[in-house]
């Protein structure tokens, strides 16, 4: 019998400084098209939002958004497992402000960033304006009112249960932000073994959490191994390390879905990227 997994494109590049990021949920559809043998039956059900064609960059986001966490709320609501394909990393305000929301209360959710940045700005503080720069602001409840206008819910992570992994560039305003917050933030330089980093989070998320979600960037992996994202940074934890990670946690019972971001074919090698995604979605929810 084949496992399906319900899988929410989320074909947006609004958020971020490059045109081509939408793209990753009809490439990795289209990769599974090509060869749709997985390990062990594995399936995935597609759904893919698209941004409306008028109005301005936010109001599109915020509508967009609003969609994806009425299916994440669902897929909580009903005990499913999901998995999520952005779109620039911004798009996790509609797949984490869903799964509150599907939630009995908002505490019961513990979150698992693995990220080169912080994304801890608001509009006030970004060097850039781009709002993949800042969902985790938005998430912890620390957005101001231009980006709680993007953001679908009025229901917030507890810092405390909100953890960053694989950090090497942020600014001072965002650094700030995480430690008036109090949020717990691994730099890439202090992880020895990510396994070990990964299994330690989850452990510690699950005794007040009933849910774990993880929420990864792809720019938390090192170029060498991932190229093509967005905003490269060198330093990152090589792909093996991640997917032996990954593999070492994917039983947990309370991890409610995963959710990857920021693949920009445009700076990718050869589909190495495109790749590295299939076999992370693979490893995360196969069975063995
Ligand atoms: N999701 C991302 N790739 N974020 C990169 C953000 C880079 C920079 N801190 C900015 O705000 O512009």
């Amino acid at each position: 019998m084949a496992k399906i997994i319900q899988t929410l494109g989320i074909a947006s590049c609004l958020g971020g400084p490059m045109r081509t990021c939408g793209y990753a949920a009809e490439m990795l559809r289209e990769a599974y098209n090509l060869k749709p043998v997985l390990q062990n039956g594995l399936q995935l059900q597609w759904h893919i939002l698209y941004p409306k064609k008028e109005g301005s960059k936010e109001a599109r986001l915020a509508h967009l958004y609003q969609r994806a966490s009425e299916f994440t709320r669902f897929w909580v609501e009903n005990g499913r497992t999901f998995l999520v394909i952005g779109g620039d990393h911004s798009c996790a305000m509609g797949t984490w402000a869903g799964v509150m929301q599907g939630l009995p209360a908002s505490s019961e959710l513990g979150l698992i960033w693995l990220d080169a940045h912080m994304d801890a700005h608001t509009f006030a503080t970004t060097p850039s304006g781009n709002i993949h720069g800042m969902p985790v602001a938005a998430l912890l409840g620390k957005g101001d009112e231009r980006l709680n206008a993007v953001y679908p819910a009025d229901c917030f992570i507890h810092p405390e249960k909100f953890l960053l992994a694989g950090v090497r560039s942020y600014e001072p305003a965002e650094n700030a932000l995480l430690k008036t917050a109090n949020v717990k933030v691994i730099f890439a330089e202090q992880v020895t073994d990510f396994a070990k980093t990964l299994q330690a989070a989850v452990m510690q998320l699950s005794e007040t959490c009933s849910v774990i979600g993880i929420s990864l960037d792809l720019d938390f992996i090192d170029p060498e191994d991932a190229p093509g994202v967005e905003t490269p940074v060198v330093g990152g934890i090589r792909a093996d390390a991640l997917l032996a990670a990954l593999a070492a946690v994917k039983h947990h019972p309370k991890l409610c879905g995963l959710e990857i971001s920021e693949f920009n074919p445009e700076s990718d090698q050869q589909g190495k990227t495109l790749r590295l995604m299939r076999t992370i979605v693979e490893t995360f929810y196969a069975d063995t």
